[in-house]
């Protein structure tokens, strides 16, 4: 889809520019046919206002009757053929085809548009004052919105349930009214509906006041206005006014959060680890995996120890990169994410995707070989290589990497044989412009993507459960583009190198086991005694 790749937006912004070139054709040919047209209608007044100046006398010189019968046969003709023909005909086919092409936008892909970048407004808590005057977090990138974009976002908020949203986007429109005062009705009508959403009611009543006063024939308006009172005059609430505020508060209290609140928080930089529970953790050079790392340890940053979460640094190079990039042009396609009973599109996961087996070339092993180097996994049965690139406003909304008994149940798992998904290295083949980061909720970790880095951690608890904590995002873009490379590892033939525990360590910590154990050795010992 158009809005999920930055590479398909470059194509068809080149169709555009052949269209523009057909559209000056088309002016230009359309120009000179007036031109043609203005001349003889300059020539033929001319020629009228002669006569009229000699009055009847004109008509007795068989000169002016050859010229008057000549310009009314021969001379008109030609006008009417010109003005007849289809001038631009060619320019405008030509402008046609080129719209019709499949990767133009459509208006689902419109609609993708205005939602990735709702996405952006709610996750980053941005302000539509700012987006359209075309800052964006803090960014000026030059845009500027009308009104009638204004108008078209906030239609769109208020249908996805975002009434905050959509309301501060019809005060923008308001504030711009100047430019098109024709729509100022339509603004007034969504506004009504933006605070009725939220509440406010006496703000309700005193817009369709206004939209009465500027539209009082409106039988629509009249009726819309009658039932709003009728439904609210018996509440309490009619003379409620509430201040809307763009964003919804954040809650004191995070366990008041639901997983997007606190996926999208952690994206924000509203959520994170205190310098208290930062201090255990540790960055430097790693040698321990392999023989090999102590002639070139890698650079490891931890982020959290339980569970496992490591960042390493310059894991990757600009030819594998290179490399890559080529094996994937023109093969990614939009992602899908795993539904009840099937794989879907979804706007959770904006991305576009590709896998390649490694036996397709040598730098996919090479990478492997790393990766093993990297966690002491085998990476015999790991999967195929996933590469994926998002566009602005792209994003992977908060998901475990690991499946469900449901997805092995419905047969969604490919190689179900290779066990689950034990462990995900995360490569970030780009730096981002702006947005874009990796966000772990639970953790309080929010991964800024960085060329060249990668991101390591176990999905599942070491007796093989799913590990909720490891829970994770793809914060959307809000300039630039990403790509990210995935190694998913299975859990087949890693138990020498991951032992399995004998406890359950989803519901326990080994310094709880101990306790329980020399518990239950002290009872037995008193109960012997
Ligand atoms: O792109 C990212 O930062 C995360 C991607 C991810 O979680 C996934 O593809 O499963
Ligand atoms: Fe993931």
């Amino acid at each position: 889809e158009f809005y999920s790749s930055v590479h398909e937006m470059t194509k068809v912004f080149g169709y555009e520019q052949k269209m523009l070139q057909h559209m000056q054709k088309f002016v230009a040919d359309n120009q000179s046919k007036l031109d043609f047209l203005r001349a003889r209608l300059g020539e033929f007044e001319q020629e009228r206002n002669e006569a009229q100046h000699w009055g009847t006398a004109y008509f007795e010189s068989p000169l002016n009757q050859y010229l008057l019968s000549k310009r009314l046969t021969v001379d008109w003709r030609r006008v009417e053929n010109l003005m007849d023909a289809d001038t631009g005909q060619k320019p405008l086919e030509r402008l046609l085809k080129l719209r019709r092409n499949p990767s133009m936008p459509n208006a689902s892909e419109l609609e993708g548009a205005i939602d990735g970048l709702l996405r952006l407004q709610f996750v980053y808590r941005l302000e539509a004052k700012h987006l359209a005057k075309g800052i964006l977090d803090g960014v000026n990138h030059g845009t500027h919105l009308s009104p009638e974009h204004c108008l078209d976002i906030a239609r769109l908020a208020l249908r996805d349930q975002h009434p905050r949203l959509a309301h501060a986007w019809l005060l923008e429109a308001q504030e711009r009214l100047p430019q098109h005062p024709e729509l100022h009705p339509q603004i007034l009508a969504l506004l009504v509906q933006a605070k009725a959403d939220v509440g406010d009611f006496l703000g309700v009543n005193g817009t369709y006041q206004e939209l009465l006063k500027l539209q009082p024939a409106s039988e629509e308006h009249a009726r819309n206005y009658e039932q709003f009172m009728r439904n609210h005059a018996a509440k309490d609430g009619l003379y409620e006014s509430k201040i809307i505020e763009e964003h919804a508060p954040i809650p004191e209290d995070p366990s008041q959060l639901d997983e997007f609140q606190a996926y999208s928080l952690t994206c924000s930089g509203h959520r994170g680890l205190t310098a208290a529970e930062e201090r255990h953790l540790r960055c430097g050079y790693m040698t321990e995996t392999h023989p090999f790392l102590l002639l070139a340890p890698l650079k490891a940053e931890e982020l959290s120890h339980d569970p496992l979460l490591v960042l390493y640094h310059d894991v990757i190079y600009q030819s594998e990169i290179d490399t890559i990039r080529k094996l994937t042009t023109n093969k990614i396609r939009r992602a899908t994410v795993v539904g009840t009973n099937q794989s879907v599109v979804s706007n959770v996961r904006t991305s576009q995707i590709t896998f390649i087996p490694k036996t397709e070339h040598q730098v996919l092993q090479t990478i492997d070989r790393r990766v093993e180097d990297m966690t002491n996994l085998n990476m015999d049965y790991a999967e195929d290589h996933q590469f994926a690139n998002y566009g602005i406003g792209g994003h992977y909304a908060q998901h475990m990497d690991w499946f469900t008994q449901n997805a092995f149940d419905y047969e969604l798992v490919s190689a179900p044989e290779m066990g689950n998904r034990i462990a995900t290295v995360l490569f970030y083949l780009s730096d981002v412009a702006q947005g874009g980061g990796t966000a772990f909720p639970h953790l309080k970790q929010h991964l800024r993507p960085k060329k060249y880095a990668a991101a390591f951690w176990y999905n599942l608890h070491a007796a093989g459960g799913g590990d909720t904590r490891t829970q994770h995002g793809a914060c959307p873009i809000i300039a630039g583009s990403k790509w990210v490379q995935n190694r998913w590892i299975r859990e087949h033939v890693q138990s020498d190198r991951r032992p399995c525990l004998l406890w359950d360590d989803s519901v326990a910590t080994f310094g709880q086991i101990m306790e329980l154990a020399k518990q239950q050795k002290a009872a037995a010992k008193k109960e012997s005694s």
